[in-house]
């Protein structure tokens, strides 16, 4: 006779985010008007959507920098946040400014350095450093947090197509080991199974309450 043991079910995937209907204003303009997604371990989404729809906006509330004005986020765990300034100080040399989120994280800055193939650039001033080697230090700080959520707006700004695919790769093994990602882009990213979440325009809602 079978027992229930025998069909196990499947795991559940661990939930790392809940949005709940984040309505966002900024000044009199509504930018996100409701907006509920979910993340689990190994998503991979990608937050599409015109010019001005909000992509920032949300990546910001969702990292606490920001308070939405109505609707919730809840974090299950620690997030990095890729914005669009690389935050670079443009004196210290590479390693110097990574030294922080080194100390701060729990991932190995050797390890970060050689897979955004950066080791050769360690001691070299960041202002020395062309504008897709600053990208990509950029994002060795969010490898270097060990946060599980990434929260990455435009990282592939600045990046040729051999850093693009080398980015791919960071981003997989991430999702491989439980971690997840919020991405916006407007180019194609290398990643599979991805999800896709589009945020329309509301642009005619502010010119509705201005006539
Ligand atoms: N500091 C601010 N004060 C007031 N409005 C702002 C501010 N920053 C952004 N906005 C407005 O909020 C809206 C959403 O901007 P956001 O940067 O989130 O859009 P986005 O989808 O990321 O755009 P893009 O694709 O151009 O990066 C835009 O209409 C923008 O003008």
């Amino acid at each position: 006779m079978t027992s229930p043991s025998d069909f196990p079910t499947p795991p559940v995937p661990e939930r790392l985010l809940d949005v709940k209907g984040v309505t966002v204003f900024r000044g009199d303009r509504l930018v996100l008007d409701g907006v509920s997604l979910t993340l689990d371990a190994g998503d991979a989404m990608i937050l599409t959507g015109p010019n001005g729809a909000g992509k920032s906006t949300l990546l910001r509330t969702i990292s606490g920098l920001r308070r939405p004005d109505s609707g919730e986020v809840i974090r299950y765990g620690d997030l990095a946040w890729l914005g669009h300034q690389d935050a670079l100080k443009p004196g210290l040399t590479l390693a110097q400014n990574l030294a922080l989120a080194e100390k701060l994280g729990t991932n190995s800055l050797p390890d970060a350095l050689e897979a955004l193939d950066l080791t050769h650039l360690t001691d070299l001033p960041a202002r020395l450093l062309s504008s897709g080697q600053k990208r990509r230090a950029a994002f060795a700080r969010v490898m270097l947090s060990g946060a599980p959520l990434w929260l990455l707006d435009e990282p592939t700004v600045g990046l040729d197509v051999a850093s693009i695919e080398r980015l791919g790769a960071v981003m997989a093994a991430h999702r491989a080991n439980g971690g997840a990602m919020i991405v916006t882009t407007h180019v194609p990213l290398p990643l599979d199974n991805t999800r896709s979440h589009e945020l329309p325009s509301l642009a005619h809602v502010e010119s509705f309450w201005l006539s």
